[in-house]
């Protein structure tokens, strides 16, 4: 079995929505795929009418195939701050064509402020390992973990683009997807998440110098479900040392550029083979109308690097659990 999805962007790639049907009839919600999560929940009809604004709401008294599991119910708090909680039903769940008749749907009772603000985001998917599930008493898998032993071979892979829609597909490797080889490299997936070493990093300089690699690695995760890339602060600061005009503005949470700025490309390695992020992708948003915040920031009081969209939507990223270790596979394209 294997199927695929569309990933749309919202506004600036602050995040990528993918529709996700749900119990019978299907109800289909816009569904924000979080690798640094492992709930899948949803708006809900249970939620009190003021949390909502615009979303799509799961209404599992609709669904002739809903079962409530008894006693169960979840809370989890994101690294942004976020957060919401609810209670668990098993439904038929279909993504891309894959479907698995009794995931675990975790319907929100209470959503915070930022989720009620978002709204076409509908909840999340997350596909971290099921080790980091927040339902109580009885932890619930992943819609990959579930699906994993129909697939035809186990992996996901995460195709994200620069302001257009892309893919994420389960249970295939796309090979139109991406160009030259894909370099795989262990994952630890101790930590709940897919964390992996890049070997070093290099910054195109405006003046197409090139700054020598790091020649210490660090870990960090692959995150679809956080917006920027955030990495070492000595990193950053070798990024920015680059870009005239550039400053780290606290009042707007990190390194803010000039919107006209000629940005340096930034190149991460995996195993020895390069990935280059243009820069063009690291002038994220606008903040006022001439100032830009910048899509590498630190990763500081993290402890570890989060490789979020503005770095994986310049890969072809395969998330693969075709083997004992979990590995990253990364090419370009
Ligand atoms: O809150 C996340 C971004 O958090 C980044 C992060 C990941 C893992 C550990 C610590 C962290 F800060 C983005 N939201 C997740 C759901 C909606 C957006």
């Amino acid at each position: 079995d294997s199927g695929s999805a569309t990933a749309t962007p919202e506004q600036y790639d602050i995040q990528y929505l993918t529709p996700v049907s749900i119990g019978t009839p299907p109800q289909t919600l816009n569904l924000d795929f979080d690798s640094g999560s492992s709930d899948l929940w949803v708006f809900s009809s249970l939620q009190p009418k003021s949390s909502v604004n615009g979303q799509t709401q799961y209404d599992p008294s609709k669904s002739s195939s809903a079962k409530n599991v008894s006693g169960a119910s979840w809370d989890i708090s994101y690294g942004d701050g976020s957060s919401s909680n609810g209670i668990v039903f098993k439904d038929v769940v279909n993504v891309g064509g894959v479907s698995f008749d009794s995931q675990a749907v975790e319907a929100a009772r209470t959503v915070s402020a930022q989720f009620t603000s978002d709204t076409n985001n509908d909840g999340l998917l997350g596909l971290a390992f099921s080790t980091i599930n927040t339902v109580t008493p009885t932890k619930q898998k992943t819609f990959f973990d579930n699906v994993a032993p129909s697939l035809d071979t186990k992996v996901w892979t995460a195709d994200l683009k620069y302001h257009e829609p892309g893919t994420y597909d389960f249970g295939v490797i796309d090979d139109s997807k991406y160009t030259g080889d894909i370099t795989y490299t262990d994952v630890d997936p101790s930590d709940g998440y897919w964390t992996f070493s890049t070997t070093g990093y290099s910054v195109g300089g405006a003046k197409n110098s090139t700054i020598k690699a790091r020649a210490a690695g660090f870990s960090g995760i692959a995150d679809t479900g956080t917006t920027l890339a955030l990495l070492p602060t000595e990193v950053v600061n070798a990024y920015y040392k680059e870009v005239s005009g550039a400053k780290l503005d606290r009042s707007q949470g990190g390194y803010t550029i000039p919107c006209d700025a000629t940005l340096p490309d930034f190149k991460f390695e995996v195993e020895g083979t390069s990935f280059t992020i243009p820069g063009q992708y690291i002038n994220y948003a606008p903040v006022d109308d001439s100032t830009c915040f910048g899509g590498i920031q630190d990763d500081a009081d993290i402890g570890f690097a989060i490789w979020g969209d503005v770095a994986l939507k310049a890969a072809f990223v395969v998330f693969d659990q075709t083997q004992s270790t979990p590995r990253l596979g990364f090419a370009n394209k």
